[in-house]
């Protein structure tokens, strides 16, 4: 006897644009992966959204972004969310899986600016916006004669806030900009190895229940196996620096013919200080684990808080 396949599935979602877009993307994916599947979409707000007046780590960290999903997903009235992968915890709540990570678009951190081309083109003293502790501390190691300042909300509002003249230039996830047919407001892209995105940026999976039985089954039609291991390998990387997203960790793990190249910095937010690895494997989470290692080594235990400075 065969269980009837389900024809309704649910997606929660959070109510930005980029968030709606995201969910819109994999919903559109899944019809044509499952012809007949009805796919809804359930938004909803959540305390990250609506908490814009403190830091993300004063309020509870990233988290935040999926709890309510989470809850929607455990009552019974969504089944499955879709999130940003840099902004899922490095450890899933007990419960859930991630039974598909999609093709990942671009990677790369923007900057954008009204006046200037590049972060090298920023005259001493120029304002730079973001909160992410990660942009903070690279700008800091590249540009240590550059004023940071604060900028929090969704991509229209940090751009408007950079319209409004705050700003010299803002930086932000060229994924999220060109997803939002805002990639005319990239001036130019930050690089390796001088610049590391957020550990799987650019990446969206999809959050079920762990006893999603079939649903997670369809789902998994949208996994992209490339990108999950480029993804793991910079996860299990930030996993082993106990990297939460409120310290400053970047890596990016690409395709090397059958192995995985990945880079790693852990820098701070405050003095520019910065160390950096790399290394080559076949195996996502030992390499990882394994540039980390190189990367503690290097120094990265002060920086990160979890080692007093020698
Ligand atoms: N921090 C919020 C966030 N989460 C995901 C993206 C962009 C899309 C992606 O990285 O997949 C953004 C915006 C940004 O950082 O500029």
């Amino acid at each position: 006897m065969t269980t009837p396949r389900p024809h309704l599935l649910r997606i929660a979602t959070r109510k930005s644009p980029l968030a709606l877009w995201q969910s819109e993307h994999v919903a559109d994916a899944l019809r044509a992966a499952h012809p007949g599947l009805e796919v809804t979409l359930v938004p909803m707000s959540t305390r990250g959204d609506e908490v814009l007046d403190r830091s993300l780590s004063a309020i509870g960290g990233k988290g935040l972004f999926l709890k309510e999903l989470e809850v929607a997903m455990l009552r019974g009235e969504a089944d499955c969310a879709v999130h940003s992968l840099k902004d899922v915890p490095m450890e899933l709540e007990p419960g859930f899986m991630l039974p598909a990570i999609l093709p990942r678009a671009e990677h790369a951190d923007g900057f954008v600016s009204n006046r200037f081309e590049t972060l090298d083109a920023l005259p001493a003293g120029a304002v730079v916006g973001t909160s992410s502790l990660r942009r903070q501390a690279q700008v800091r190691a590249l540009r240590p004669d550059l004023v940071l300042r604060d900028l929090r909300g969704n991509v229209n509002t940090r751009l408007a806030k950079l319209d409004a003249g705050e700003y010299d230039a803002i930086i932000l996830a060229c994924a999220g900009l060109e997803r939002l047919g805002l990639e005319a407001r990239i001036r130019s892209r930050l690089t390796a190895p001088q610049w590391l995105p957020a550990p799987a940026q650019g990446a969206i999976a999809i959050e079920c229940r762990d006893d999603a039985g079939d649903m997670a089954a369809l789902l998994a039609a949208l996994d992209h196996a490339p990108t999950r291991r480029c993804v793991e390998a910079e996860r299990a990387m930030n996993r082993a620096l106990h990297g939460s997203c409120h310290v400053p960790v970047a890596a990016l793990a690409s395709e090397r013919g059958d192995a995985l190249f990945l880079q790693g910095m852990v820098g701070s937010a405050s003095d520019g200080r910065a160390v950096r690895a790399e290394g080559e494997g076949a195996d996502p989470e030992s390499l990882g684990r394994r540039v980390a290692e190189q990367l503690l080594e290097q120094g990265a235990g002060p920086l990160l808080g979890i080692e007093p400075p020698a």
